[in-house]
């Protein structure tokens, strides 16, 4: 179990509260004035991948103060227990261990006394062996067609990795194509079995418990389109696999053992991306580039295992996020990757993050009294800038953000204007240092003048042209998105959340607040058939039960 402090009481949080009240007027413009060093001083490489957080609101202080908290709050003993599977999942009584699934090293990893490594290997040796079966086409259907189409059927963890994964790793890809279904909405399914063909299809119903609502009635309407249009029930064992924990049910469902691809209750839904779950992954990319993004997360594993806090890249973004969400009272946090294929991984992050540290109560069971996770979100660059990059120039809202974007892109195409990753990439410059420095009402009133506006004119509208700046961004430049690359990138994140987590003294691998929902739909079910009016629950939900029976009816 991980050591509990009471955040708040920490000797470097008071520290930190009187460094913020004497230096929160400072002015990014000034800090770089003042130290012509500060990118250098301010940047961290690993390997392909650059990290610039100079343009952050802190100096060489703030980052001694906020290391030293990540210290009194047990940080790097925290880490261990991480790598070494203690039960760090408090409320469960669970080791988390997303780093064993790419445990390259293979050096053991004790659970209850036992190494999971073998197991481990064994389902990446399955997973390999299919994969090249099906994408070789030695696998058939059960008409003697090879497979052509894998719709994987998940939610949440089981869904939102593998999607973000083939998204960014599109250029990879080899023949075979990838669909996903997630939502019980019916169109998903509907739309998505009209785009394919039972004798050429393998469906992955992936679901670590097997049980998920969402993801067994998707099963089972492919399974009853499957039967309607052509396979048999023997055939199902052709054009069915399943990625879980819970073989008993996988069985139940009707699914051939020898297709089940196993993992287990240490391996977290939205931390499951490198584990069986992954296999969509594999199939697409192939097996090696899914080796290679299993690497890429290694690797950074390790930094975030042995690099000393000055150095280290996840504790030092989670740090700077803590600086803003509980001293400087942000709310959110922008993720904003300027390449079009990874324009699903603020969605991913989204769950990685919220599912992880949207919570409230700490370690010790008591309410806390400060703030934990911040609200993710972000969509690709520029298709943001013509969206809602207004609120983050001149709204009244501090949010950081971090900008992500490859040196060389897969598309390298070419136009009268410039070649489009160029363009990209001036946009990506160019937003950081607008953010930054912003634009004084001189420099507005400035520029009107020169464009021949009068004086009054000028007064007018200077000031809605003026831009405070001084808005935090980090900068995170990658070579190139490869699969190892977004391997480590991923892995980045991951221990970013889990520092915060340490350190907020919260259990970050439980996801109690999503049961009640779960919990009252099922109460709900069964009232919404027939037509009898429902009286069991407050005014506006027997309100709304009852106006939705109503219209189902006319
Ligand atoms: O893989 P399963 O068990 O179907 O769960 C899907 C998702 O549901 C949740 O439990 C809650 O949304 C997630 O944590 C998980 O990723």
């Amino acid at each position: 179990m991980l050591t509990n402090h009471p955040f708040l009481a920490l000797p470097a949080y008071s520290q930190l509260k009187a460094h913020f009240e004497a230096t929160q007027q400072q002015h990014l413009r000034d800090l770089f004035a003042e130290n012509p060093d500060r990118f250098s001083q301010f940047s961290l490489r690993f390997e392909d991948i650059l990290v610039d957080f100079s343009k952050n609101r802190v100096t060489a202080e703030t980052m001694t103060l906020l290391r030293q908290l990540a210290e009194q709050a047990g940080l790097t003993d925290a880490i261990g227990k991480l790598f070494s599977g203690d039960k760090i999942n408090g409320t469960e009584g669970r080791a988390v261990l997303h780093t064993a699934l790419r445990n390259r090293a293979n050096t053991p990893i004790l659970v209850d006394g036992a190494d999971v490594m073998p197991e481990v290997n064994a389902v990446l040796d399955h997973m390999k062996t299919f994969t090249e079966q099906v994408r070789s086409g030695a696998w058939k259907g059960y008409s003697g067609e090879a497979i052509t189409d894998v719709v994987n059927i998940g939610i949440g963890g089981s869904d939102l990795g593998p999607v973000m994964v083939t998204e960014a790793l599109k250029p990879y890809a080899g023949t075979l194509k990838v669909h996903f279904v997630s939502n019980v909405d019916g169109a998903h399914i509907y739309e998505t079995l009209q785009q394919v063909r039972p004798e050429s299809t393998l469906f992955l119903i992936a679901s670590k418990t097997f049980t998920t609502q969402e993801t067994m009635a998707n099963a089972n309407s492919a399974r009853q389109w499957f039967l309607d249009n052509g396979g048999t029930e023997k055939d199902i064992a052709k054009h069915f696999a399943a990625l879980s924990t819970n073989q008993k049910e996988v069985e139940k469902f009707g699914i051939d053992p020898a297709n089940m691809f196993g993992f287990w209750d240490w391996v977290g839904g939205r931390y499951s991306l490198w584990s069986a779950i992954g296999l969509s992954i594999a199939l697409y990319i192939g097996f090696d580039n899914f080796e290679e993004l299993l690497t890429g997360a290694h690797v950074m594993d390790q930094h975030f295992r042995t690099a000393p806090l000055d150095q280290n890249i996840p504790a030092t973004l989670a740090l700077l996020g803590i600086w803003y969400n509980n001293f400087y009272g942000a709310q959110s946090q922008a993720i904003l990757p300027y390449d079009q294929y990874m324009h699903r991984f603020a969605a991913y992050f989204q769950q990685g993050d919220m599912e992880s540290n949207g919570k409230s109560v700490d370690r010790n069971g008591n309410p806390v009294d400060y703030q934990t996770g911040p609200i993710i979100w972000g969509e690709p660059g520029t298709n943001g800038q013509h969206a809602f990059y207004q609120l983050i120039h001149q709204g009244t809202k501090l949010i950081p953000c971090d900008f992500i974007a490859p040196a060389i892109s897969h598309r390298p195409l070419t136009t009268p204007l410039g070649d489009h990753h160029t363009l990209l990439l001036s946009n990506f410059f160019a937003q950081t240092e607008a953010l930054m420095n912003g634009k004084t009402e001189e420099e507005a009133a400035d520029e009107l003048r020169k464009a021949g506006k009068t004086a009054e004119e000028i007064a007018q509208i200077a000031p809605f042209k003026a831009f405070s700046g001084n808005r935090p961004t980090n900068s995170i430049l990658v070579k190139q998105i490869t699969p190892r690359s977004l391997g480590s990138l991923i892995a980045m994140y991951e221990h970013k959340i889990f520092t915060q987590g340490v350190i907020w003294t919260i259990f970050s691998f439980d996801q109690w607040g999503v049961e009640l929902g779960k919990q009252l739909a099922n109460k709900i079910l069964p009232e919404l058939e027939g037509d009898t009016p429902v009286t069991s629950h407050d005014s506006s939900t027997n309100g709304l039960i009852n106006a939705f029976k109503q219209m189902r009816e006319n």
